[in-house]
């Protein structure tokens, strides 16, 4: 995983004073990262326009063009002069080595945005809005520098971004980058060295980007097995039962040794899937929520302190009866709905859907400061897990999950590796991988996905 900082400017200052690296070596630095990344990846590409604002946002696509103009053919577009005391600097560099300066927006095959970074501090004007628009409209790559122009500290976008396919972002990852708003704007996102170690760079902090890596599969290690070795996940089904057995189908692919459904009216199972009226004696996890519908509340308290590993998702977080556990280390996945319906009942906030959309990590963090022992997995375009203080991003799904039956396969594969004895944390966060993951492993096309076809993935990692 690597690690995300809310903001920098702290980093920057601490490279200033302790490691003695002025903003100018930084600012060089930055450029020439920019400046490796598209030699490297567009030797074949000819013409690059650079548009700056009047920050270091501008002053770094300054430098971008110095180091670039003898290769490529560069035009430096200025949105406005540029202000500050290095970027006057960079601009009489670039001027003295004869870069072009262009007095309009011309096309060309790679367009760099260098329009405002970090400092975005007020909405757009109207004269920013139709250069972004204009910009957007141009078919080329598009490359931000350090974040996408047009969104702001907090991850939102006001009125319109530029629209990248790959921004690079000096020196380490930002919250900003990771909002489910940002996610039409960044593209794929690369961070540039600042002429020091990343490592010695980031100081420490509570966010981290999820990676490939971090996805641990439930592999067998052991030949001296049987199925109970492997755990036994009792699913419970209840009024739209679907979701309950795609849950189960989910859980016995993921690795469980045993799947059973706990429903009182007799279900049509795949033979593999166990049923059975009340929760078994014997199992090892248990999923609940998916589905539940209309229930008995006192079956439901009953199965909820049961001492064994759970996840919950779905129609409980409609109910206070939730409040019961959330002492333990449960697993808790809800959409951005629910978690509404969650925030409310725990009287942490009664907010909006856009409301929490907007503000999605801080009101992970609210809730995870009051309950700490809780995993909770709050769904979206960027999934964000987190347990006490510390906060995970998952970034690999996509629109193809946009389906009724995603979460319900979510659900699955967590109680899938509780039940196998993955620790709850460890559980959310590699079940969310292989979810995301197994999704972007379907070629067919982005729309047909069907919970069959996810499982069938999730089962080819
Ligand atoms: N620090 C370092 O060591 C390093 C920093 N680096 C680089 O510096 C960047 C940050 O630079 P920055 O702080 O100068 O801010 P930046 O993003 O260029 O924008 C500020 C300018 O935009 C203006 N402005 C703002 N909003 C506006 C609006 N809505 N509409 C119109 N104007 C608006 C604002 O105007 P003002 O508020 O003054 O009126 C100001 O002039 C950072 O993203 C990275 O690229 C790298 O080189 C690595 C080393
Ligand atoms: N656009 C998207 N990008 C990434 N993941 C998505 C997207 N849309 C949905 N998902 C994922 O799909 C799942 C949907 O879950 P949910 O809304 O609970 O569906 P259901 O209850 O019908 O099974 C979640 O894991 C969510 O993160
Ligand atoms: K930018």
């Amino acid at each position: 995983m690597q690690k995300i900082f809310d903001e920098v400017n702290s980093l920057d200052k601490r490279c200033y004073e302790e490691f003695f690296l002025s903003e100018d070596i930084l600012m060089e630095h930055a450029s020439s990262s920019m400046a490796l990344y598209i030699e490297e990846k567009y030797h074949d590409k000819k013409t690059i326009l650079i548009v700056c604002g009047s920050g270091n946002n501008g002053a770094d696509g300054i430098a971008l063009a110095r180091l670039l103009h003898t290769k490529f053919d560069v035009s430096l577009y200025f949105y406005k002069e540029v202000k500050t005391d290095i970027g006057k600097v960079q601009y009489k560099r670039a001027k003295s080595l004869g870069v072009s300066f262009a007095n309009k927006i011309q096309n060309a095959d790679i367009i760099v945005d260098c329009i405002f970074g970090s400092g975005l501090n007020k909405s757009l004007d109207n004269q920013a809005i139709s250069l972004i628009e204009e910009l957007n409209s141009l078919e080329a790559i598009k490359i931000a520098c350090d974040i996408p122009s047009g969104i702001f500290s907090d991850g939102q976008v006001n009125s319109v971004a530029f629209n990248a396919d790959t921004t690079i972002t000096m020196g380490a990852l930002k919250t900003s980058l990771f909002s489910d708003t940002a996610k039409d704007y960044v593209g794929k996102i690369k961070v540039a060295n600042l002429g020091i170690q990343r490592e010695l760079y980031e100081t420490n902090t509570n966010k981290y980007l999820l990676e490939k890596k971090d996805l641990k599969l439930p592999h067998r290690t052991k030949h001296n097995s049987h199925k109970g070795s492997y755990g036994h996940l009792n699913v419970v089904a209840g009024c739209k039962k679907g979701a309950g057995i795609i849950a189960a189908k989910a859980a016995f692919g993921f690795g469980a040794g045993i799947v059973s459904v706990v429903c009182h009216e007799n279900l049509d199972l795949p033979y593999h899937i166990m049923q059975t009226h009340f929760v078994s004696e014997n199992c090892t996890a248990i999923a609940i929520g998916m589905g539940l519908g209309k229930y008995e509340i006192d079956e439901v308290k009953k199965i909820l302190s049961k001492d064994v590993k759970k996840i919950v998702d779905a129609d409980l977080f409609y109910d206070e009866l939730l409040l019961d556990v959330l002492d333990e280390d449960i697993v808790l996945t809800p959409h951005p709905k629910e978690f509404c319906s969650l925030l409310k009942i725990c009287d942490i906030a009664d907010i909006t859907i856009d409301e929490l959309q907007n503000n999605r990590i801080k009101y992970v963090e609210k809730f995870s400061s009051v309950y700490p022992k809780v995993v909770l997995l709050l769904k979206g375009t960027n999934v964000i897990i987190s347990q006490g203080d510390n906060l995970y991003i998952n970034t690999y799904g996509s629109a193809v999950l946009s389906k009724g039956g995603s979460g319900d396969v979510l659900s699955g594969l967590v109680g899938s590796l509780l039940a196998q004895g993955y620790e709850p944390l460890d559980a959310a966060i590699s079940a969310s991988l292989a979810h995301a993951l197994a999704a972007s492993n379907f070629k067919r096309n982005d729309y047909s996905l069907i919970p069959s076809d996810l499982i069938e993935e999730v089962r080819r990692l």
